[in-house]
């Protein structure tokens, strides 16, 4: 299993000068969530731990080695991203889409192994898209398109997921079991960070949170620590309210 450190991180945010270095490591078996306002540069900083996208200043490291000095290969079976804005280049079908997965382990024009396919067929089953297997992934709905995303990188199973808000689209059942799907991947030793607006799942489920501030400051720790409703009403500039629920913190808008 693998560990992502952000070392004296920077990200590179148009028009903002300057912020806090991000000094963090995301552990084998720890589930991160990244909170902060709009625009703030969640997905921009999930970017660049990806690799996607160069830092202002510091750099990112995969198992003590710095992004850019490993090989593109490896990088694509380590990190596993699911993005939050998706283009449908190609028409494909949900099982064509969900075998991309396997693709960073493959050399060019060697076919998939039946290895490959069942990893696939469980994971169409697992974010319950067998009955669309055959359907093109440009003719479902949100949801449905957020469930293919996430089924490509269970197929993947990288060592770290990057997962760009994986809740989006999705009812609440379904929310229930991605998050679920991403505290099992931690579970079994994998590292994950997600970007999500949703309190009340992070608070639930994530053991380590980073706030990210419009002005560039940033905090980060256990998640008992970071769920402080003063610095969460400073974070999105909206009073709450908190209350015990269940064993778990829950947040309310105050008004
Ligand atoms: N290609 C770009 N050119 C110019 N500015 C950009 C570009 N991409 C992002 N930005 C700006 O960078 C800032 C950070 O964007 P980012 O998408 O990282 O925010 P975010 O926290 O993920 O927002 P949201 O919660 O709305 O998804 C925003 O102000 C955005 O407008």
């Amino acid at each position: 299993m693998s560990r992502l450190e952000a070392k004296g991180l920077v990200i590179e945010v148009p028009g903002r000068d300057s912020g806090r270095p991000l000094d963090f490591a995301i552990e084998p078996g720890q589930l991160w969530g990244v909170l902060g306002p709009n625009g703030v540069g969640k997905t921009t900083l999930l970017h660049t731990l990806a690799g996607l996208k160069a830092p202002r200043l510091g750099e990112v490291l995969l198992d003590g080695t710095p992004l850019p000095r490993r090989r593109r290969k490896r990088l694509a079976q380590a990190l596993g991203v699911v993005f939050q804005e998706r283009q449908d280049g190609f028409p494909a079908t949900v099982s064509e889409t969900v075998l991309i997965g396997r693709h960073p382990f493959l050399s060019p024009w060697q076919q998939e192994s039946a290895e490959d396919l069942r990893l696939t067929e469980a994971a169409l089953a697992r974010l319950e898209l067998g009955d669309l297997a055959t359907r093109l992934v440009s003719q479902l709905s949100g949801g449905e398109r957020q469930r293919v995303a996430i089924a490509t990188i269970l197929t993947q199973a990288p060592a770290i997921w990057l997962a760009d808000e994986p809740t989006n689209h999705l009812d609440l059942r379904h929310q229930v079991a991605v998050m679920e799907l991403l505290a099992e991947q931690a579970g079994q030793g994998r590292a994950v960070l997600l970007c999500v607006h949703d309190l009340n799942l992070a608070a639930r489920w994530c053991d380590h949170l980073l706030l990210l501030y419009p002005d560039g400051e940033a905090c980060w720790g256990p998640a008992d620590a970071m769920l402080v409703p003063e610095a969460l009403e400073r974070l999105y500039g909206q009073p709450l309210v908190s209350a015990q629920v269940n064993g778990s913190r829950v947040f309310v808008p105050a008004n």
